[in-house]
């Protein structure tokens, strides 16, 4: 989307550690002046996040699953991401389309045309640009094995609906994510993130540097605490 504003999601299974390096981040984005909106899905309104609660708690079957899922981001798209990205702000969201297509698509096996043909009812029609469906412009994908995650959760918080999947239901969602990776390479960065929060921080990091949206110095001052 053409704007003045810079959008980029974090994406990657439960406990891959997206959380962690969002703040981080804000405050080097912070550092150079500009403003930033963090944010998350599905959540990020007084609506969305009554979906999310519904979402994370309530046994439902897959189509009304991903109506919630794209009802939460189109309040989401038109309070929050698209006049947050006209004022000229960064748009940090935890998780966006991708995670629908990770989970409900490969996750639960939901058709992805039909997510497919969602997707674009619900990120165009906006505003600004009509036409064009809004999209992040860089996702990165924490990438992590099922199992590391796995013992990362199980030391840091108790279960939600979607954390207290068995782990062949995670092997999908993180097929589910290398596939839309494979499907948009400029738009997603791969992040190992196996790796040190130091190492993490860096790779996330060098892709910003990479494309002029983040200053060296800015970088190496920054990472998660
Ligand atoms: N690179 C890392 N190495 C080891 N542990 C990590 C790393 N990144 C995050 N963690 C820890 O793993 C857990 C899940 O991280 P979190 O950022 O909440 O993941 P997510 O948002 O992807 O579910 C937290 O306890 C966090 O402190
Ligand atoms: C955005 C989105 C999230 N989800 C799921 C994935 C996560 O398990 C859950 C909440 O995401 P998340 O905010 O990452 O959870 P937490 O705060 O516990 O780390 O919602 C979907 O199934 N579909 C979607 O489109």
């Amino acid at each position: 989307m053409a704007t003045r504003g810079l959008f980029i999601s974090f994406e990657g299974i439960d406990g891959a550690g997206k959380s962690s390096h969002i703040e981080p981040l804000a405050d080097a984005f912070r550092a150079q002046g500009r403003t930033v909106a963090r944010t998350r899905e599905p959540g990020g309104t007084e609506l969305a996040e009554s979906l999310r609660e519904l979402l994370l708690n309530r046994t439902m079957d897959a189509l009304t699953e991903a109506l919630l899922v794209f009802a939460a981001r189109r309040d989401h798209i038109c309070q929050v991401i698209a006049p947050a990205l006209a004022r000229g702000e960064v748009v940090l969201c935890d998780r966006f389309t991708d995670a629908t297509f990770a989970y409900q698509g490969a996750g639960r096996g939901f058709s992805l045309e039909t997510l497919s043909l969602l997707e674009r009812m619900v990120q165009t029609g906006i505003a600004v640009e009509p036409d064009l469906m809004l999209e992040p412009d860089l996702t990165l994908w924490f990438d992590v094995a099922p199992a590391v995650a796995a013992e990362r959760l199980a030391l840091a918080r108790a279960p939600d609906r979607f954390e207290a999947q068995d782990a062949a239901f995670f092997e999908r969602v993180a097929q589910g994510y290398a596939a839309r990776a494979q499907a948009a390479p400029e738009r997603f960065v791969r992040i190992d993130g196996a790796q040190s929060r130091h190492a993490v921080w860096q790779q996330l990091t060098n892709a910003l540097v990479r494309r002029g949206w983040l200053a060296i110095m800015v970088a190496a001052n920054g990472g998660p605490k």
